[in-house]
């Protein structure tokens, strides 16, 4: 599989922000949009282009738009935080919605919402979550994705380990992976570590 990490002294200040136990919510809320323009940025790179011609006020030239726009998918609710970004940078991309919350005690993922297109075979998509932890909630949303024919699926993270990239390695799934960070592990409770706790939690507050 295919792993991107964005490796920019911005990027390490903003993911040193989310990190930080003293960060409150709304500054949180403000550093991961930041962070997510660059991973998003960085997860477009090679996106496909079709030329045009374009009228300047003086002259014809080359103008650009993506070949394929994509769909952007947000795993709720954490990911919600990188969707507005993510739609302001690729305003042609369709959004679909995926809603799951990881079960405390066995750390399984319990889906509570899809809201997605019946066929994604022309489609390439990005998954905006930003923790893999061990893998099950990227995991099944990518089940979904591929079940409607989705073959170039992108997640965005924020803080992966490596359980959740070796999850989405074994898969076979056609998954790639960018991501600001690739931490040491998860603790006993699944949580990653060194992290940055619970993305939901420090963006909206306990569920
Ligand atoms: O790789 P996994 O072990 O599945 O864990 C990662 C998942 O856990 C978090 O969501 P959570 O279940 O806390 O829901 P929330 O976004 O509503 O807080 C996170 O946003 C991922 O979706
Ligand atoms: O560290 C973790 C693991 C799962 N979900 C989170 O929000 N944080
Ligand atoms: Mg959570």
């Amino acid at each position: 599989m295919n792993t991107r990490v964005v490796d920019h002294p911005l990027a390490a200040t903003l993911l040193t922000t989310l990190r930080d136990s003293r960060t409150d919510n709304a500054a949180f809320r403000a550093a991961l949009r930041s962070l997510t323009h660059m991973l998003v940025y960085e997860a477009m790179r090679d996106a496909p282009v079709a030329r045009f011609d374009v009228e300047t006020p003086l002259t014809t030239t080359d103008g650009f738009a993506l070949a394929n726009p994509p769909l952007l998918v947000p795993v709720l609710r954490a990911g919600l935080g990188m969707v507005d970004t993510a739609s302001q940078l690729v305003p042609q991309a369709g959004v679909g919605f995926v809603g799951i919350a990881r079960d405390e005690e066995t750390h399984q993922p319990v889906p509570y919402l899809e809201s997605l297109p019946a066929d994604l075979s022309p489609t390439p998509v990005y998954v905006l979550d930003p923790m893999l932890a061990t893998g099950g909630s990227m995991l099944h949303t990518i089940e979904l994705l591929v079940a409607r024919g989705a073959a170039d699926i992108t997640a965005v993270c924020v803080v992966a380990a490596p359980e959740g990239v070796a999850a989405l390695e074994a898969s076979g799934h056609p998954v790639r992976l960018v991501t600001a960070a690739v931490d040491a592990g998860l603790d006993d409770d699944a949580y990653i570590v060194p992290g940055l706790g619970d993305a939901g939690d420090r963006q909206f507050g306990p569920r």
